[in-house]
């Protein structure tokens, strides 16, 4: 059997060849250098360069609170970023299908032999805590609409991640109406009523952080040079622009969460344009802070590397376990050895997963940074006690695993959520951290990253329901501009629907059986989608029949296809305002 990674950086590295060297004297000057030069462009090129990166939404032109943040000197660095950095990026999703071809061929994936002295080195740390970020035991997620945003500020939570991801719909509306909601709650001039009910900012909200798009997404809406931008840099950039400057007067400073990286030169990618946004916007160098998710199973295997490419940033890492799991059988998709059972056995217990939480925890606390743990799907059950009992139970065993593990902190998906989480964080961590867990005997060996032997665990017809409806609910939703919703009493988004479709996907390609000896077919799974469909826009409310019909007819398209599509969000986006009608990206299929 092949072993990639020999010789893997320098490949990579060949096949990028925009991308900065390791962070050194030349490379800082000359992105200073790229800086200067494009900020000193005079008014008229700014106006050029708003001109050639046109932003179009769906009704046209950024109207109203919107054209405060679509200003043609935004543009102007939307467009310096895109050109100093697309290429790379491009390149960098491009060598994501090298390494997927070496995998479908035989290959396995393993700790890179050419960065051993980065994970060698003991001598290394990442910078210190930021204002706000010193104590993280609870942070809640969720996406930028203004109700939700103040209500997570005011949660008592420690921190808000604000989110463009996975709990997202890319909608022009959602992109810039987000933008405008973060900057008038960084401002505090976000209060408003809705329905008789008051929204109001209190004084002392959570610190905010904003998970960008993953490197995997196009901003449509928004051409330079005729080219879509990439929607990572479109939602840093805009939010850094407008934001950084006054957070940091203010005692806080530009937080991110970096989401879906498969390699350690994607991280390099982020530095850079780090390295470039601070000296364009005349914000010292360091102000940023940025925790990258590990949810990739590439990543898994280059924690150091990544926190080595950031650490004058970096904030940490996060266990975001539900894209992991996407990506487990994703990556591995030629591998019969890798087909999981249902998805509710695929728990932080099993074997893989447990290796993944202790080498993140090992990793962080080596450099001094945060480890933080992730989400539980259960969300507060309505009007039924003792089902919401037994999901907050759940929730509360999750939170306790992760605290006794070494987690620095953990995620909430509700403000409802805060105080079970909160309780056990304080009952178990006693200072802002958790640092002082080295766990330096933890041995994490390749093969505990790639067993996918999950004991008991099995595949039922009760999994495959569910999984149709998870995905199936959860793609007529995102089609209806929703990114986020909750679906038989759980909590559903872009990664965990990606599990349910790329699950249903491996099970029929590799003909697995369910527990009765069944065999997992097209069209048994067929009969699911023609039973669940119907039920949809009864409760999902915003949903419609032609969202349900799209979905309808993806999943099942998806199940027959010899490759799953990459990501169900790039597909699906053609569908949306400012698309272009069901197209499929050329980066959707490796
Ligand atoms: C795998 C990952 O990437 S995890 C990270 C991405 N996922 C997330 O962030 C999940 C975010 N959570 C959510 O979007 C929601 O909680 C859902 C969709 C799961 C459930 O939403 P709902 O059914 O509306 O919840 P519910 O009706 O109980 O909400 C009650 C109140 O809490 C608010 N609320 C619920 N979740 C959140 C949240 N995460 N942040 C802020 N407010 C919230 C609602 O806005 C509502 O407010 P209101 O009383 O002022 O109207
Ligand atoms: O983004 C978080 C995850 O769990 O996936």
């Amino acid at each position: 059997m092949a072993v990639y990674g020999a010789g893997q950086v320098k490949e990579l590295t060949d096949l990028v060849p925009g991308i900065l060297g390791q962070l050194g004297p030349d490379s800082l000057a000359s992105l200073r250098k790229l800086a200067a030069q494009y900020q000193s462009q005079t008014a008229a090129a700014a106006a050029a360069a708003a001109a050639a990166a046109g932003a179009n939404g769906a009704g046209g032109e950024a109207k109203g609170a919107q054209e405060e943040i679509i200003t043609p000197e935004a543009l102007k660095f939307l467009a310096a970023l895109h050109r100093t950095f697309n290429a790379t990026r491009l390149s960098l999703l491009d060598a994501r299908h090298a390494v997927q071809r070496r995998l479908d061929s035989g290959g396995e994936l393993g700790f890179l032999p050419e960065t051993e002295h980065i994970r060698n080195d003991p001598s290394w740390t990442c910078a210190p805590p930021a204002p706000g970020l010193e104590d993280r035991r609870v942070e809640i997620t969720g996406p930028t609409d203004r109700k939700m945003v103040v209500n997570a500020l005011n949660s008592g939570a420690k921190t808000f991640m604000a989110d463009f991801e996975d709990s997202n719909c890319p909608t022009w509306a959602n992109m810039v109406n987000g933008q405008v909601n973060l900057r008038d709650a960084v401002r505090h001039q976000i209060d408003f009523e809705l329905k008789g009910k008051q929204y109001k900012l209190v004084e002392k909200p959570a610190t905010l952080i904003v998970r960008p798009r993953g490197w995997h997404l196009d901003e449509p809406r928004v051409l330079v040079d005729n080219q879509p931008m990439s929607g990572s840099i479109f939602d840093f950039a805009l939010f850094f622009f407008h934001n950084a400057a006054y957070l940091l007067a203010n005692g806080r400073g530009p937080y991110f969460y970096l989401p879906k990286m498969e390699h350690h030169l994607e991280a390099r990618l982020w530095s850079d344009i780090f390295y470039f946004g601070q000296s364009y916007c005349g914000v010292p160098t360091g102000s940023i802070r940025a925790t990258v998710l590990i949810e990739t199973l590439p990543a898994a295997f280059q924690m150091d590397e990544i926190l080595w490419e950031l650490r004058a940033h970096s904030s940490g890492l996060n266990c975001g376990r539900w894209d992991y799991i996407f990506s487990f059988i994703k990556r591995r998709r030629e591998d019969r050895n890798a087909v999981l059972p249902d998805r509710k056995d695929v728990t932080m217990e099993v074997g893989f997963m447990e290796s993944y939480v202790k080498l993140l925890i090992k990793t962080c606390h080596r450099r001094k940074v945060a480890a933080m743990g992730g989400m539980s799907a259960q969300i507060p059950i309505k009007n039924n006690e003792k089902a919401n009992e037994a999901a907050m139970a759940k929730v509360r065993a999750d939170k306790l695993r992760e605290v006794t593990a070494g987690h620095d902190g953990t995620w909430i998906a509700h403000p409802l959520i805060r105080k079970i989480a909160m309780d056990i964080f304080d009952e178990h961590m006693h200072g802002p951290n958790q640092y002082h867990v080295r766990r330096e005997e933890v041995e994490v060996r390749a093969a505990d990253l790639l067993s996918a032997k999950i004991t008991g665990g099995k595949i039922t017809e009760e999994g495959v329901r569910g999984n149709v409806e998870a995905a199936l609910s959860y793609c007529a939703a995102w089609l209806s501009g929703n990114g986020c919703v909750p679906i038989n009493h759980l909590m559903e988004d872009a990664a965990t629907a990606e599990i349910a479709r790329m699950q249903l996907w491996q099970w029929v390609y590799h003909g697995a059986s369910l527990d009765t000896g069944k065999t997992i077919t097209p069209e048994y799974i067929d009969a699911f989608i023609k039973s669940t469909a119907p039920g949809i826009t009864k409760t999902i409310a915003g949903v419609n029949d032609k969202h349900v019909e799209i979905a309808s007819r993806y999943l099942s398209e998806q199940v027959r296809k010899e490759r799953a599509s990459e990501f169900l969000t790039v597909d699906l986006m053609g569908y949306l305002e400012g698309g272009n009608g069901g197209f499929v990206s050329r980066r959707s299929m490796l």
